[in-house]
């Protein structure tokens, strides 16, 4: 069962308890919070306080993406304000293995993401540890940018990868997720799909949510 994680990226955020709401009430199990600091990426966002006021409007699994540099600077505080689960970048860490144990010994799932043109070879030592790996299909920093096709073989590569060492990490695919290539990257293996401007960027989320759904159904029917 494919799982739907919301991007808060693209909602309005005057209206954001309402927006995370909808979007629960829709049956998304995850919403997915893109942190940006600036440097990592050419853009910024928000940082723990976002997810301390968002966390008594929901229920659902808050899914942390870091794009900042040294991701272990700002654990603690994001596991404090509610984070279930926290992704960084291992192009953003020099510790990578060190960041993993932070996370996990705060009680909270750890992954890590990969740039659409990094090598899956990074995860070799680490991927028995990581309960996800995110594969970015457009480049970190923006909503509203284009799928990277040439994404689908990695996701292929690692689902199989996955499936034959019978491991529980999963695969979250992220990026220009929308009703044409959610089956695609649900068909490729992906277990949990982003989708930012594709559901808030939308007149009505809730609906976009249950069209999202009803897309990757038709993969998993088959
Ligand atoms: O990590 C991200 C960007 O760096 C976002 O999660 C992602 O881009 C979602 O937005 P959209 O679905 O509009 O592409
Ligand atoms: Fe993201």
């Amino acid at each position: 069962m494919v799982q739907l994680a919301p991007s808060i990226l693209s909602a309005d955020f005057a209206r954001l308890g309402e927006h995370v709401r909808l979007v629960e009430e829709a049956g998304a199990e995850v919403l997915h919070i893109d942190v940006m600091d600036g440097h990592f990426v050419p853009n910024l966002t928000f940082g723990p306080a976002m997810v301390k006021a968002l966390r008594p409007h929901s229920k659902m699994r808050f899914d942390v993406h870091l794009m900042i540099e040294e991701p272990e600077r700002f654990i603690a505080d994001f596991a404090a304000a509610g984070a279930d689960h926290i992704t960084f970048h291992l192009e953003a860490s020099r510790h990578v293995h060190r960041v993993v144990q932070q996370i996990k010994e705060l009680g909270l799932t750890a992954g890590i993401a990969l740039n659409p043109a990094t090598q899956l070879d990074g995860l070799k030592y680490i991927l028995e540890d990581l309960d996800m790996v995110l594969l970015m299909t457009v480049n970190p920093g923006f909503g509203g940018q284009k799928f990277i096709n040439s994404v689908i073989p990695k996701i292929q590569v690692l689902h199989h990868h996955i499936e034959q060492k019978q491991s529980s990490c999963v695969v979250e695919v992220d990026g220009g997720i929308n009703l044409e290539t959610a089956p695609l990257a649900a068909r490729a293996g992906a277990d949990i799909l982003v989708a930012g401007s594709a559901v808030f960027g939308q007149a009505d989320p809730k609906l976009a949510v249950e069209k999202l759904r009803r897309a990757v159904s038709t993969v998993q029917s088959e």
